[in-house]
């Protein structure tokens, strides 16, 4: 069974869609690069995916709805991560914690070693540990957007990641960092992340990552073929 399935997803108001009759499944080890210009409808189309708005059409996570699955657990499986995360109030680490409290999300760790694996997921992105303890405001736009991806990753709860440019606001090391980390996850029998829709204006980016390419543009979603290595 696929992991997602999309069926005639559509998205907009009558008469000024933004996209429609999107069908595509997404299936274990899916890399998929979502590519198209600027305003195409890549981010409204995670976040259809992840029932952050509505939309027509249906999104089935192994074979169900967010309704029939309910919507916060759905969400923990088929997760969004923004461009960059809403500044929210306290540290990352207060973040984490509210997280695992609210028990939104189902983690296989106890708080304190889901919080540690998630400061080990940022160790790994180049994040050092005291800046789970800084103010989200405080942090530059790298330095969050790697908090919130080590966070997505280190709860190790997603089947899929629906990631919105997700190196947009870094280095080219960091860039690296992130891209190999995604990859030994989503490749690795020991974490739940089995697949990753990833946005990306980077067509460089998408050679190195992706096992699939889909374009967006002229309110349509897309497969093309990979271009040649
Ligand atoms: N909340 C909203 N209200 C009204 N229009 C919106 C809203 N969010 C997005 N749009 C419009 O929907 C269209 C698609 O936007 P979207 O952000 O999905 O594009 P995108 O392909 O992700 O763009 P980019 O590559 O610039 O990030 C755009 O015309 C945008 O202005």
């Amino acid at each position: 069974m696929s992991i997602l399935e999309v069926a005639d997803v559509a998205s907009g108001k009558p008469g000024q869609q933004i996209f429609s009759g999107v069908n595509f499944a997404v299936n274990e080890s899916d890399v998929i690069a979502l590519q198209g210009r600027s305003g195409g409808g890549k981010t409204t189309l995670l976040k259809c995916l992840s029932n952050l708005i509505v939309h027509d059409g249906r999104v089935l996570y192994r074979g169900k709805t967010a309704g029939e699955h309910g919507i916060p657990y759905f969400r923990t499986k088929v997760s969004y991560v923004p461009q960059r995360p809403p500044i929210l109030p306290g540290s990352p680490r207060d973040f984490v914690s509210a997280l695992y409290a609210l028990g939104a999300r189902k983690s296989p760790n106890s708080t304190t070693t889901g919080i540690q694996s998630i400061i080990e997921m940022g160790a790994t992105l180049g994040l050092e540990e005291c800046l789970w303890d800084r103010e989200w405001a405080s942090l530059s736009g790298g330095e969050s957007q790697r908090a919130a991806l080590a966070v997505a990753i280190g709860l190790n709860t997603a089947e899929i990641l629906l990631l919105d440019e997700p190196t947009s606001a870094l280095d080219p090391k960091s860039t690296a960092a992130v891209e190999q980390l995604l990859l030994n996850e989503v490749r690795s029998g020991e974490s739940s992340l089995k697949a990753i829709l990833w946005i990306t204006h980077s067509e460089e980016q998408a050679s190195r990552v992706a096992t699939r390419l889909f374009q967006m543009g002229g309110g349509a979603c897309k497969e093309v073929e990979m271009p040649p290595v």
